[in-house]
């Protein structure tokens, strides 16, 4: 299915993983897992190290296909897209923070930042401001023309951020998106998270292992050997 126009700010949705199943190399790392997000709801994703939850968020990007199960963004199943509408829905609907950030090396922040409004077909001028806006919200005005190499690693972290919610996407998933930063940077970028998340009505699917990240979250999720369960 075609995910359809963009829907900046109208956020349909919610996000539901119904019996989802994934493994790798024999190693059955998720079995059966399910959860359900409201539409403008928050969730905060625990556990301990390679329990999974990395992968999960993968699958609900569509960046990796499930074995078993079915995941709905808003009334969009992932798990039956061909590549071609998974990206769409992605380009669309999703703002992901990588773990690894993933900013493309030849672009300086504000492009990098700019580039989800580019693809949804803003004007050039037109993104690159509200690029500018979104860098000077996390604290990185005076570096937006700067390349990711030349930025430290929290810099290129927040950079991820705001492009990650650049598009007002109806899902937002991010992976520690505070993992490289100082509690007081982690506080301003966690502030603008929820402000943005709220001023949308996006939900919100977290990973993360700080108490300071998880506090912003309506509801915790665990996920563990036991599987995933509300924590
Ligand atoms: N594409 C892949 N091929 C093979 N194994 C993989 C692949 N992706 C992840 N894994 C394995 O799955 C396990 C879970 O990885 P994942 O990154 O999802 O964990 P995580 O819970 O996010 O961990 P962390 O908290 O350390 O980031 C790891 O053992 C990892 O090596």
């Amino acid at each position: 299915m075609n995910p359809g126009p963009p829907q900046a700010g109208s956020a349909p949705g919610g996000l539901v993983i119904d019996g989802v199943a994934k493994t790798f190399e024999d190693r059955r790392l998720l079995d059966a897992v399910s959860m359900r997000i409201a539409p403008g709801e928050s969730v905060a994703l625990l556990g301990e190290s390679g329990t999974g939850k990395s992968t999960l968020l993968n699958l609900v990007a569509g960046l990796e296909p499930v074995d078993a199960g079915r995941i709905l963004v808003g009334d969009i199943d992932v798990c039956s897209l061909s590549a071609d509408a998974a990206a769409a829905l992605r380009r669309q609907r999703i703002g992901f923070v990588f773990q690894a950030f993933h900013l493309l090396p030849y672009l300086s922040a504000e492009r990098n930042v700019a580039v989800p409004l580019l693809l949804n077909g803003a004007k050039p001028a037109q993104a690159l401001d509200e690029a500018r806006r979104l860098l000077a919200d996390v604290g990185l005005a005076s570096r937006a023309a700067a390349m990711p190499r030349e930025l430290s690693g929290g810099e290129q972290q927040r950079v991820a951020l705001a492009r990650a919610l650049v598009h007002r996407p109806a899902l937002v998933l991010a992976d520690e998106p505070t993992g490289n930063l100082d509690p007081a940077t982690a506080g301003t970028v966690l502030a603008l998270i929820a402000e943005r998340v709220r001023a949308s009505g996006a939900t919100l699917l977290m990973v993360t292992h700080s108490e300071q990240a998880a506090a912003i979250a309506d509801r915790r999720w665990r996920l563990d050997a036991g599987g995933l369960h509300e924590a």
